[in-house]
């Protein structure tokens, strides 16, 4: 697989406090990368960073092996990507406008946006929402809102923030395995922060565990779940007896 987003050397800074160091991190095409780690360990701020959202304060990001500071980041650069957080701040309309809004944004055609939108709100089962407006929706109503609204822009990368934290276990377990059908489907490269080892053990192909702002083992989800290294073990190792 070749690799999309590279990171080298990098060290990222808050308040002279080292919050991230990362020497060397890659996300393939087409892979669904995890990153796990404990509160406060830097998965969101690496994901800020990866995004494009945030700039390191040293080293550099590559994209497809070009070096992003010889591009500038503009906004055709950040369109490739696509975010959904937690919290799936929605706007204070309906779920469709939700959806188009960011196609509207890229001035697409009326038509090709309403051909996209109706495609997403029934692949993530939510057609019949369309006109309900979204700040009446359940919790996992308004995340597959939110999953749809990312997923129409078609992104080159798809970053979650802990999407299924907020949801109660059968909510979370049905849209898990639609989003691995859609992920799997189309191809998206995918990076996935999650708190639970159950959700990166079912979705992810590969896990990186972050720890203190530094990257301690990446391998393949089920590599690192079997076999953490002396420092990922208390924090894997934590997971797996609470599992079992
Ligand atoms: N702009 C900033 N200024 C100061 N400190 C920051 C800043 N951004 C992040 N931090 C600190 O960096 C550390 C990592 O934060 P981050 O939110 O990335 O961790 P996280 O792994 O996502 O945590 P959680 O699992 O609790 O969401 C925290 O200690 C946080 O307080």
């Amino acid at each position: 697989m070749n690799t999309l987003l590279r990171l080298e050397n990098m060290t990222y800074m808050a308040q002279q406090k080292t919050i991230l160091s990362i020497p060397s991190f890659s996300i393939k095409q087409g892979e669904i990368i995890g990153i796990m780690g404990p509160n406060g360990a830097g998965k969101s701020t690496l994901l800020k960073l990866l995004s494009l959202l945030d700039s390191p304060s040293e080293g550099q990001i590559f994209l497809k092996e070009k070096p992003l500071s010889e591009q500038k980041i503009t906004i055709d650069l950040r369109r490739k990507f696509a975010i959904a957080l937690q919290q799936s701040l929605l706007l204070n309309t309906s779920v469709y406008q939700n959806v188009a809004l960011g196609l509207k944004i890229r001035k697409l055609a009326k038509p090709i946006i309403n051909d996209k939108v109706e495609y997403w709100l029934d692949k993530f089962n939510i057609s019949h929402l369309a006109k309900k407006h979204a700040f009446h929706l359940s919790g996992g109503e308004a995340q597959r809102v939110n999953l749809a609204r990312a997923m129409v822009l078609e992104p080159e990368v798809l970053f979650l923030d802990e999407p299924f934290s907020a949801l109660d276990f059968p909510t979370k377990v049905q849209l898990l395995k639609e989003l691995k059908e859609i992920l799997n489907s189309t191809r998206t490269t995918t990076v996935f922060v999650s708190h639970d080892l159950l959700e990166v053990k079912y979705l992810t192909d590969r896990l990186s565990i972050l720890m203190n702002g530094k990257i301690q083992q990446t391998g393949t989800t089920s590599e690192v779940i079997e076999k953490p290294n002396e420092t990922t073990a208390s924090f894997i190792n934590q997971w797996k007896e609470f599992i079992h």
